[in-house]
């Protein structure tokens, strides 16, 4: 992709809310930085109506399951961000949680597709629980680009850009270098199905690392968090059956930015739409854990 594919529009800033997150300086000519620039400030913005929403009253609907929550912000953020990228970008194309949960299709092109889940952690958010985050990934020629997750109750910037790092706010990610699963500790999501089969697959899963004296196990309901934790060495791994492309596109990049590695639960390669994943800050651990794993069949995002 060439980058005058990229519309580059005009350099206004998007929403003057005020907010003046600076992006870490890069070196160098980057085709994609106004984009990048641009999802920075849509997540901010888009956190600030999060953040809002969050004390106040919400219509709660479910969707796959009835643990899979969504509420109308989930929509209106969603709205807010395609459509202020689609303004500045015509030509690019969109995958969203709550768009193709309306029936839009799922599929990555080689054409520049930005990739947006507007509340990752909508059940903490209907709960008021604190990790709830809005995730944009922007991948061109089906490679990631970068990803920019914002932590709408705390405020941190987590943002990947291929080739230059990842950070959070303006602090350098990186992270561990354990191999181990018996000294990690490993985050995990617990996914939308309750089923007994399923629930017993996830239960077998947990226990066989506790098995092998991994250190703790953690679900904290927002598995773009989760990974970014991982990117910041703040935990050892993150695996999950039944995650999304919106959920993986932007915290891949942080993560393999912070030197970590983002594989298949096959131990593999990453295949965005397959709905599994392990995370780890280095590949011996991702594969240790991979090994461990039954899998659970999610199906895939693309069908
Ligand atoms: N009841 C639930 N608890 C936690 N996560 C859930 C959930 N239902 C759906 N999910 C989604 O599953 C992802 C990975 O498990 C989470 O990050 C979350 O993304 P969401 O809030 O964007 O829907
Ligand atoms: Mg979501
Ligand atoms: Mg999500």
């Amino acid at each position: 992709m060439k980058p005058g594919e990229c519309s580059l529009g005009n350099r206004l800033p998007v929403g003057g809310n005020g907010n003046k997150f600076e992006f870490p300086p890069q070196q160098g000519e980057d085709p994609w930085k106004e984009c990048m620039d641009t999802a920075v400030q849509l997540a901010l913005r888009a956190g600030q109506v999060v953040k809002k929403a969050l004390t106040e009253e919400k219509r709660v609907s479910t969707k796959t399951s009835a643990v899979d929550l969504v509420t109308e912000t989930d929509h209106l953020v969603e709205d807010l961000i395609i459509s202020a990228l689609r303004e500045k970008f015509p030509s690019h194309r969109f995958i969203g949680e709550e768009s193709t949960s309306a029936g839009s299709k799922c599929v990555l092109t080689d054409c520049p597709t930005w990739i947006i889940d507007p509340i990752d952690g909508t059940c903490n958010f209907v709960h008021r629980f604190p990790p709830v985050a809005v995730s944009i990934g922007f991948a061109v020629n089906r490679e990631l680009e970068f990803g920019v997750i914002y932590h709408c109750t705390n405020g941190n910037m987590y943002t990947g850009r291929k080739g230059h790092g990842a950070f959070c706010n303006k602090e350098r990610l990186r992270v561990t270098q354990e191999k181990a699963i018996r000294n990690a500790l490993i985050l995990t999501e617990i996914g939308p199905k309750r089923d007994p089969e399923t629930l017993k697959l996830f239960l077998g899963n947990m226990e066989k690392l506790l098995t092998f004296q991994a250190h703790g196990i953690r679900v904290i309901g927002s598995a773009t968090l989760a990974l970014c934790l991982v990117a910041s060495g703040a935990a050892d791994a993150y695996y999950q059956y039944g995650l999304h492309c919106w959920d993986l596109a932007a915290a891949t990049v942080i993560i393999r930015e912070a030197g970590g590695t983002v594989i298949d639960t096959s131990g593999g390669p990453l295949d965005l739409m397959s709905c599994r994943v392990v995370a780890a800050g280095t590949m011996e651990l991702a594969q240790s854990i991979a090994q461990e794993l039954q899998t659970i069949d999610y199906g895939r995002d693309d069908n």
